[in-house]
């Protein structure tokens, strides 16, 4: 196996393994559609039917995938948003409910993080991965599913997480930030049922999207051999298992997290950071100062 990249061609010909039409009549908000992961999974629910809205920081991507989206006919709704702001998350689900009425899906896919030692993270830079995984990730969710609840009806909701199993070295910030959606999830999941509102997560292992460019050289030149697979995802693996997870194929899961990382939880050895010498092959345990 070897990772493969994505392009708009190619978004359009490879194979769904879902029912043509499944998503007809649906409305789906997908966080951090203008890129990766993301993108991915604005096609695929738009191939499957469902009309789609996508926002982000960054309005040129959003922009990109909106004329994409209009070339094909499909209905796109692109409005820039931060998920930290909750004034922002507001006016995105206004414009929402103005161009398609209530949605019926949330994707809450936005999030990422940098690579860092745990003991060099500076405060800023904690909570800004924490706002940005956690405390977006929960503002979208909150936000969408009041008004689900003050609508008299439900939907579904599938939060991108990463796999996290094993912790997360280089990135702890995130590693926490994804335990927190993962366990509010099995909270809401319970709290919201009454409503008819579903929650599961979906968490990746190493996806070849272009958000892993941040990462180091060193540490991104090992991704693919950190799995008993031996290979990255592709977005497209992440994205059939989002609609899958938002269609009514999974009415009966709620609560839950799926794991798609070639098996990493199970065998593998994945570092964000430059491996720190302790983990290389050639050290010797001897070399360890005890006091
Ligand atoms: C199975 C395991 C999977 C692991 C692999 C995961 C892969 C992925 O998730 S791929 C997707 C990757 N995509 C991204 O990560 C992109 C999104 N990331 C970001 O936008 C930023 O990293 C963010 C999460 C921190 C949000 O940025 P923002 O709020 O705009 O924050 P600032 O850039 O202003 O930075 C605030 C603060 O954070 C610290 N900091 C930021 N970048 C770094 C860095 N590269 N190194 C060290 N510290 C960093 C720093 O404290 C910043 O404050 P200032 O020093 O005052 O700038
Ligand atoms: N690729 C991988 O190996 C893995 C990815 N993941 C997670 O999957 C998700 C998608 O990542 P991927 O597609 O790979 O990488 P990308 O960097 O391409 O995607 C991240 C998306 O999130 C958006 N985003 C980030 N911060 C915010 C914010 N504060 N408000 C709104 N949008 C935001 C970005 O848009 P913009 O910058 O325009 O705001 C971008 O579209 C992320 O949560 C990522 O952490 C998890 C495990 C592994």
């Amino acid at each position: 196996m070897s990772a493969r990249t994505v392009d708009d061609l190619r978004l359009d010909d490879a194979p769904l393994a879902l029912a043509s039409g499944l998503l007809d009549g649906r409305t789906a908000i997908v966080s951090g559609g203008g890129s990766g992961i993301g993108k991915a999974a604005a096609w695929v629910l738009a191939r499957l039917g469902a009309r789609v809205a996508i926002c982000g920081r960054n309005p040129e991507r959003l922009e990109a995938v909106q004329s994409a989206f209009d070339a094909r006919g499909w209905p796109i709704l692109a409005h820039p948003c931060d998920i930290r702001d909750e004034a922002g998350i507001e006016r995105l689900l206004d414009a929402v409910a103005a161009r398609f009425g209530l949605p019926d899906i949330l994707i809450n896919n936005a999030g990422g993080q940098f690579a860092q030692g745990a003991s060099q993270i500076a405060p800023k830079g904690w909570r800004a991965v924490i706002e940005t995984n956690l405390t977006g990730c929960w503002l979208m969710m909150q936000a969408v599913a009041r008004r689900w609840i003050d609508g008299g009806r439900g939907g579904v909701i599938v939060n991108v997480t990463a796999a996290n199993g094993r912790g997360m070295p280089g990135i702890a910030h995130s590693a926490a930030a994804r335990a927190g959606v993962e366990n509010v999830t099995r909270t809401a999941a319970v709290e919201w049922a009454p409503h008819g509102i579903r929650i599961n997560c979906l968490a990746p292992g190493l996806v070849d999207s272009g958000g892993l460019s941040v990462y180091p050289e060193a540490a991104r030149a090992a991704f693919a051999r950190a799995n008993p697979q031996r290979a990255t995802g592709d977005p497209w693996d992440i994205a059939q298992i989002i609609a899958f997870l938002a269609s009514d194929t999974t009415r009966f899961l709620t609560g839950t997290t799926i794991t798609a990382d070639g098996g990493g939880a199970l065998w593998g050895d994945l570092w964000t950071i430059e491996r720190p010498v302790y983990f290389s092959d050639s050290f010797q345990k001897a070399e360890i100062h005890v006091a």
